[in-house]
């Protein structure tokens, strides 16, 4: 496949089985720099299975998986950052000690990596929880997690459903830090069940039963919806209808 510059992320014909059973099913889409794409979906669509084969964690069946041009069985895994489902802090750390732990493994000096959690709490405002245990401090764990996730400046960042459980003001100060990265040029993927989010993403796609039934604006989803059913509705309107045909 020719590869466009602008794409960070090209999938083309992805397929995933599990034994007998289709859990991506001949998927093709691609990702530009600088994007927040979406990826929406009822539980067990195949969601966390595609984001697992973009980071390579699990071999696809068939299909091609180009990461900035390269076949993702090639390309140097240091420029992807990953924030899976259950993502885990150690309570018993403070949110410096936590950092100071996983930052350990990029190979950072001491110095550097102390620099760089400083830069980043600051730039996420969480100077203030920086010596509290991770335990005390409460809905802002999601975005420790997620500063924890781009301590080694990842192009491309990969968040596996960061917002679930999270009340409603933490998720919108989530979303700040996700924009926040995506301004630096960084592509961000992200899996949500919440609606309200997928308004906020560049680009989205709809995922069902492993198919990718829809890729595009989500005001292109819902024009696509009014040109079918005649009535002007939400997102959640669109994603049900893609759902249905
Ligand atoms: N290792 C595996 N072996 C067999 N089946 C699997 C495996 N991993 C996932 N599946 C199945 O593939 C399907 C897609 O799972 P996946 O976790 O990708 O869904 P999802 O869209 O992320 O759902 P959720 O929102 O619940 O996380 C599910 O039916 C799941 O049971």
């Amino acid at each position: 496949m020719a590869f466009d510059i602008e794409n960070v992320i090209e999938v083309e014909n992805l397929t995933k089985r599990f034994g007998n059973f289709t859990a991506v099913d001949n998927i093709s889409f691609s990702i530009k720099r600088g994007t927040v794409f979406g990826f929406l979906g009822p539980n067990g669509a195949g969601k966390t299975t595609t984001i697992k084969l973009i980071l390579g964690l699990i071999n696809k069946t068939s299909g091609k998986i180009k990461i900035f041009g390269e076949d993702i069985e090639k390309f140097s895994k240091e420029k992807l950052g990953y924030m899976s489902q259950k993502f885990s802090l150690y309570y018993d750390l403070k949110v410096f000690e936590n950092m100071i732990f996983y930052g350990s493994i990029y190979g950072y000096s001491r110095k550097d990596l102390e620099k760089r959690i400083d830069f980043l709490l600051e730039q996420y405002h969480l100077k203030e929880v920086k010596n509290i245990l991770v335990r005390d401090i409460g809905g802002l764990r999601q975005r420790v997690a997620f500063c924890t996730a781009i301590l080694h400046n990842p192009d491309i960042l990969v968040l596996d459903e960061p917002t679930s459980g999270v009340d409603p003001d933490a998720r919108i100060n989530f979303w700040d830090a996700i924009y926040s990265y995506a301004r630096e040029g960084k592509t961000v993927l992200v899996t949500t069940h919440y609606m309200d989010e997928a308004e906020f993403c560049n680009q989205i796609g709809f995922i069902i039963s492993g198919k990718l039934k829809f890729v595009g604006t989500p005001n292109s989803a819902k024009k696509i919806y009014f040109e079918n059913s005649n009535k002007i509705g939400n997102l959640e309107d669109a994603f049900l209808w893609f759902m249905e045909n």
